[in-house]
């Protein structure tokens, strides 16, 4: 792959952005979604690749865009499988917290899981950690190797987990170690790049969270030198043939990087729609001007790149909120 294609892919995920910041706050996740959809399948169009989405919105009878099997792109380019999240995080928007982003992944044609929208245990990690360390240990196995390879102290280990109910069990054990928990509330995207990034205080994300996620978290970990495995949690015969019809033959094994991204080159692109974990969230200035806060990375270089831009917004076609929300007195 081009890497000017990654240029054209932050575009992408700058415009999914904006147009669902507009719902921020409003308590409407269903529209931010939307908003975030609609911009980034009419962008798609003027981007040089041959896509096809293996990662969407669903499949072709929930989705009316970007369903998994959509052909994107002006054809005019690679080959590509395309992994897009055109809001991670959609309850955040509507609620007007943090971490929610725009998320696009491209790897070479056949080179992405096409993974359930079920829930993935997972455990990311940085280049230190990366492949050192196994999904299959218990938890408190794992931050015992983690402290012995990194030489930290338990004491100083820091693991992000999402506040969920369901972990409990593994937060129990984590507080019992004495390691550092942060916790978020959403976007666990961005939770499992923290892991990897170089200039954080996160070593290691564990729990589980949506399927499709942990491929966009593993297309990021692979441009940074890190790593994540994971392991579906198909809940009861449906899900299983769920992920048996998307030729995931043993669904309940653990997933290596290899398993979700292939081998190839992947790009990774993200703009913050909420200020998280490592970019900022969208900032209208004014009425004709916007700033937005983007990474694009790409495995072969493992560059990070960030870039801040600030939009005209008259020349873009962002939709507008509508008369009928019971907001719209204020646009
Ligand atoms: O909220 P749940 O059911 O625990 O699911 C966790 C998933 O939800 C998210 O927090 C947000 O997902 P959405 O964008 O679909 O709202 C993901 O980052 C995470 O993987």
């Amino acid at each position: 792959m081009e890497r000017e294609l990654a240029l054209e892919i932050v575009r992408v995920t700058e415009l999914g952005a904006l147009s669902s910041a507009r719902w921020i706050g409003r308590g409407d996740k269903n529209a931010a979604d939307d908003a975030a959809t609609t911009a980034i399948r009419s962008m798609f169009d003027s981007v040089s690749i041959d896509g096809t989405v293996v990662i969407g919105e669903g499949e072709m009878d929930e989705a009316p865009m970007l369903y998994i099997g959509e052909q994107v792109g002006n054809r005019n380019g690679p080959s590509v499988d395309v992994a897009v999240d055109p809001l991670e995080g959609t309850e955040v928007v509507a609620c007007g917290l943090h971490n929610a982003q725009s998320v696009i992944a491209i790897a070479d044609r056949g080179s992405l899981l096409h993974a359930p929208d079920i829930y993935m245990e997972k455990l990311a990690c940085g280049p230190e950690l990366a492949g050192r360390l196994s999904l299959e240990d218990p938890a408190e196995t794992t931050l015992r190797k983690a402290s012995l390879i990194t030489g930290k102290a338990l004491s100083e280990l820091t693991v992000m987990v999402l506040d969920r109910k369901r972990h409990d069990q593994l937060l129990a054990t984590l507080r019992g170690l004495g390691v550092r928990v942060k916790l978020i509330g959403h976007g666990d995207v961005a939770g499992a790049i923290a892991a990897a990034l170089p200039d954080s205080d996160v070593d290691l994300y564990m729990g589980s969270g949506g399927a499709p996620e942990g491929v966009l978290a593993a297309a990021a970990l692979k441009c940074l030198g890190g790593e994540l495995q994971g392991k579906l949690l198909p809940e009861g015969p449906f899900e299983l043939q769920r992920c048996l019809m998307m030729g995931i033959e043993n669904p309940t094994r653990v997933l290596s990087m290899e398993d979700m991204v292939g081998t190839g080159d992947v790009i990774f692109a993200a703009t913050g729609v909420t200020s998280g974990e490592f970019l900022s969230g969208v900032r209208f200035i004014g009425k004709e001007r916007a700033e937005t806060h983007s990474v694009i990375m790409r495995a072969q270089s493992r560059t990070i790149r960030y870039i801040r831009s600030i939009h005209f917004l008259p020349g873009k076609e962002i939709p507008q909120v509508t008369a009928s929300r019971p907001d719209a007195a204020f646009i």
